[in-house]
Parts: structure tokens; C-alpha cells; sequence
């Protein structure tokens, strides 16, 4: 076990700094993580081995940061992100100041669990495309090699090709085995269940995919050649997918600068009605979105994919003779917006329910019921279906050809959504297969309900943690007062709502506000910040 402390010493942390396990694993400037990454590398050997042996990913990305930032996740080995134990072990190990202090924290883990340290410890590593990566990779290795792990490394990956995998070789061989845990294997699976899926279904015109100039670019192009030809299917069009310049990455395009900015890259191409769609760079979140015939930037967000999708397999489930068997729900967060959730509710006639931000809570809350849909308006999300469900929809004998053809469809589905977690590919072929099947183009998906008008702000405060919240983040119980102040500003407006909450990636408090107007919205999100503000300065 010396060869903890001299891996620890090898990638000393800096001093003064404190790493936080946040919403998406650790984040920060890339030349400050070396350190993190060993000690990372330390906590998934112990994972696995406190799993008897299970595969743990590791998964070295920043996401939609800028190019300079880098940040490692931890995988659990069915995809699902990392327990909130081990996110706390991983912070706590992160913040060792001495080697020493690392190894003695690794004992006590060690004796905390019971691990048998003679047991295996299984860990798969991939990365994406920033140019850190390699050299963060090495600081893992360094971790993993003085734990005893065995490592099978991915070279790089998409974040969810990590999940797949993890979910394949933990599942080998079981009656859940979930495809071949390789690169082929993954656009072989998906490939062949967009295939089926379609069902000699055409999707009308072409679609651009601006892949951020990340990792998903290239794994896109593979993707491709194991899609059917696009004279018979989809003809997809890749923009910015350039990884040779790693600075890049999510510079003036991907899934968060869409979204953000409300508009299109500017190095997209396309026309009016044509269908675009970005990911961001770890491909793990998608947003669609196209010019309209007034040549007017429209979005196509999480929100709008999940009531696109729930309301495809609501239909599939129907058209099958399943609709008393199987309850479809659909989750969200208090960023969605009104309009799409008073859409589910009244329109689709499916139940909502509403979690804390970041993805582990919504897929938990989707985990209960028989086929999840669960979407963060950003793009983050996919959609789950329970053990029950697999069960039931795999024994169900239809009893006439256009159950059988629902069925078949269903079936093709379950294939083609990753049910590890979030993945922008995979959710992208899906919303391709429903538009195809619904004869749609963006205009009809849009078209569906009218966004409710929302602004969302940021206000920098001197201490973040003061604000606490309740009823899945939409009401804050401290500071006092201050729930009630937003109250009172919020009945000023018409189908006013807003919340205001601390943000788990960033240090700041975000405020979200929607009303009938823009002007409305607007001004409500600035009336609540100034209540934050004054606040967060006291
Ligand atoms: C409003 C918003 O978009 N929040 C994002 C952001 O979380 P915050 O806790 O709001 O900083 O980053 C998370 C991780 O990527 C993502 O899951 C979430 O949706
Ligand atoms: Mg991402």
C-alpha cells in the first residue's frame, strides 16, 4: 500500500483549494486537477472492490466548460451515475492535504466497507477531446495502478459510450446483458434499432448535427456508416466537428450556447425549416432547433423531446393494447417550462413529477415508474423503463397486425433510448424515428403548445449556501423572507411564476421567472434578483 503515498506524492494537491463532487463530478481549471484525478483513481478501485468486483467508469470531461476546464464523473455499474456516499468520499478524499493523509483515509474506507483488498478492482477509463485529457489521464493510471486495479481503457469516448460500456460488462452473460461493451458494439446496437425502429419510415428533409467541436463529432461519423443509407433513411449533415483544434471546443457552438443565446450557431448553414440539433462536448445532451418561415430562431429543448417522446410511446403503448398495463410519466425540473407541463397534464393526460435539478434525481424519480421520461429543459435526459415493464411488453401476444406493428415498434425503442443515462446520439435518433413516424417537420413538433416567455439569471452573492430550498427547489426556506417577497412580486403578473436557487456547478444563484409577456417575464426575473441580491449582501 506504500504505493498509495507515492502516487499521492507524485500529484500533489495545491494548496488552499477545496474540491466539491458537484452535480456533474468535479469541474474546475484543468491544471489544478491533477491531484483529483489520482485520488479519483484511488476511490473507484475501492468502489469496485467494495462491489465485489463490479466494472466502475471513469469518466475524464468538462462537458460544455470551456476548453481550459477539464472534471472527472464516477459511473456506477449499471451506468447510473455515482452513489451520494461515494460522492462524499470522493470529495473527502479529493481534500487530503498529505499523501499520507490520503492513505490513511484509504484505510479507513477500506475498514468502513469491509473491502477485501484481495478482491478484484475492475475500472474502465475513457475521455473526451480536450488536450489535458491525456496527461489527466496519467494521473488516474498513477491511482488506479497503486490501488491494484485492472483498467481497460477507451481511448475517447462520448460520456454516455462510457455508461454503455460499464452497463455491457456488468451485464455479460446475465438475462440483462446489454449488447458487446465496444465502440462497435455500441453503434451496432443503436444503429441496427434505429433501423427497425423507422420501419421503412422516411424522416422528411435532412438534419444538421453540430457536434461542438467535442468528441461527439467523430463518434457521430462512426455512428453513420452503421445507420441505414441515407436514400433510405436519414441523411444527417456534421458541423463543427472539428477535435484537432481542442480550443475549439464549445466556442461559439454545441447545446449550451444554443440554448443560452437563443440562436444558432453562426457557423451553421441552414435554411428555413430545416432541422438542426446540437450536442454539447461529452454528447450527453441535445437541443434541436430550427429557423422558421419568417426566418425566426425557434428552439426545440428538453422539454419540447420529452413531450415529443412521451407522447410517441404513449401511442405505441396504446396501439399495442397496453394502456392498462403500463402507466407512462413524465419527469421534470422547475426549469420547465409551464406551458410544457401544463401541456403533459391536460394534453397527453400522463402524470408529472418534479425533482431537484442535476440528472441522478430525475432518473430516480423515473426509476419508479413503468416507462420514465425524463428530460432537463437544457437536453440532458432519456427515458426508463422498469424491469415490469421489459417483462411485460416482452411477453405480450398481440392480437392483430397493427398491435403487432405498435409492438415491434416499442420493442425497436427500448433498443435505441441508452438506458444507462442521458445520450445525445441516442436521444437524437429517437426524435428522428418519432418525427418520421408522425410525418412531422419542426414546425408541426413546435407547433404542438406556445412557450410560456421566461428569462434566466444569474446573481453573484457572497455566500451561496445561505440559500436554502424546499418543494423540489421551487420555494426557498432561507434566507427568511424572502420566499415571501418573491411571492408577492410573482402575483403581480400574469401566469407569473419564478424561483430563485443556488446552482450546483457554479457560484452563483440562478433566477428563473416566466409570465404571460416578455416584458413581463423579464421584469419579474429582475425584481426577484434584486430580492436576491439584497439578500445574498446582507
Ligand atoms: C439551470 C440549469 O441548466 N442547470 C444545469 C446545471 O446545474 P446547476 O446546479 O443549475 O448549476 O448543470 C447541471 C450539470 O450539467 C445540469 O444538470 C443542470 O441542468
Ligand atoms: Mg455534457
Amino acid at each position: 500500500m506504500s504505493g498509495i503515498v507515492e502516487a499521492a506524492k507524485a500529484h500533489p494537491a495545491p494548496e488552499g483549494l477545496v474540491y466539491t463532487y458537484g452535480t456533474a463530478g468535479f469541474r474546475t481549471k484543468a491544471e489544478v486537477l491533477d491531484s483529483v484525478l489520482t485520488r479519483v483513481g484511488l476511490v473507484a478501485a475501492l468502489r469496485s472492490r467494495s462491489l465485489k468486483g463490479k466494472w466502475i467508469g471513469v469518466m475524464i470531461t468538462a462537458s460544455h466548460n470551456p476548453p481550459e476546464d477539464n472534471g472527472v464523473k464516477l459511473v456506477e455499474p449499471l451506468g447510473n451515475m455515482l452513489q451520494e456516499e461515494w460522492e462524499v468520499i470522493s470529495t473527502k478524499m479529493s481534500n487530503k492535504a498529505t499523501p499520507e493523509d490520503v492513505h490513511e483515509y484509504y484505510k479507513e474506507i477500506v475498514a468502513q466497507f469491509k473491502i477485501d483488498l484481495e478482491s478484484p478492482a475492475r475500472v474502465v477509463v475513457a475521455r473526451d477531446t480536450r488536450a489535458s485529457g491525456a496527461h489527466l489521464l496519467g494521473c488516474v493510471q498513477d491511482g488506479l495502478k497503486a490501488a491494484g486495479a485492472e483498467v481497460k481503457d477507451f481511448g475517447y469516448f462520448t460520456t454516455p459510450q462510457l455508461h454503455y460500456v460499464v452497463r455491457c460488462l456488468n451485464t455479460q452473460g446475465t438475462k440483462d446483458a446489454y449488447g458487446e461493451p465496444t465502440e462497435k458494439g455500441y453503434y451496432e446496437k443503436f444503429g441496427a434499432a434505429f433501423k427497425t425502429a423507422l420501419k421503412g419510415k422516411k424522416p422528411s428533409g435532412s438534419l444538421t448535427v453540430d457536434c461542438a467541436n467535442g468528441v461527439g463529432g467523430p463518434k457521430l461519423t462512426e455512428l453513420i456508416k452503421h445507420l441505414p443509407p441515407k436514400e433510405e433513411a436519414l441523411e444527417i449533415h456534421v458541423i463543427n466537428d472539428n477535435v484537432v483544434k481542442p480550443e475549439a471546443l464549445n466556442v461559439d457552438c454545441g447545446a449550451d450556447f444554443v440554448k443560452t443565446n437563443q440562436r444558432a450557431p453562426p457557423s451553421s448553414k441552414a435554411g428555413p425549416g430545416d432541422r438542426c440539433c446540437s450536442l454539447d462536448g461529452d454528447a450527453d445532451r441535445i437541443v434541436y432547433y430550427f429557423k422558421d418561415s419568417s426566418n425566426v430562431f425557434r428552439l426545440l429543448d428538453g422539454d419540447r423531446i420529452a413531450t415529443l417522446v412521451a407522447s410517441f410511446l404513449g401511442d405505441q403503448v396504446r396501439l399495442a393494447g397496453l394502456a392498462d398495463s403500463l402507466k407512462i410519466g413524465v419527469v421534470q425540473t422547475a426549469y420547465a417550462n409551464g406551458a410544457a407541463t401544463q401541456y403533459v397534464i391536460e394534453h397527453l393526460k400522463l402524470k408529472v413529477d418534479c425533482t431537484p435539478t442535476g440528472v441522478k434525481h430525475l432518473h430516480h424519480a423515473a426509476e419508479k415508474l413503468d416507462v420514465g421520461v425524463y428530460f432537463e429543459a437544457n437536453g440532458h435526459g432519456t427515458v426508463i423503463f422498469s424491469p415490469d415493464t421489459l417483462d411485460t411488453i416482452a411477453k405480450h401476444e398481440p392480437k392483430n397486425t397493427g398491435q403487432a406493428e405498435a409492438l415491434d415498434i416499442l420493442r425497436a425503442c427500448i433498443n435505441l433510448i441508452n438506458q444507462s443515462v442521458g445520450d445525445a446520439l441516442s436521444d437524437m435518433l429517437l426524435v428522428e424515428v418519432v418525427l418520421a413516424h408522425k410525418n412531422w417537420g419542426p414546425q408541426e413538433w413546435l407547433s404542438t403548445y406556445t412557450d410560456l416567455p421566461n428569462r434566466l439569471l444569474k446573481v453573484i452573492v457572497n455566500d451561496r449556501k445561505i440559500f436554502e430550498t424546499t418543494d423540489a427547489e421551487r420555494k426557498l426556506v432561507k434566507p427568511e423572507g424572502v420566499q415571501t417577497a418573491i411571492d408577492k412580486e410573482v402575483q403581480k403578473v400574469r401566469q407569473g411564476r419564478s424561483f430563485a436557487r443556488a446552482s450546483g456547478t457554479e457560484d452563483a444563484v440562478r433566477v428563473y421567472a416566466e409570465a404571460a409577456t416578455k416584458a413581463e417575464a423579464e421584469d419579474l426575473a429582475r425584481k426577484v434578483a434584486e430580492i436576491v441580491k439584497a439578500a445574498g449582501s446582507a
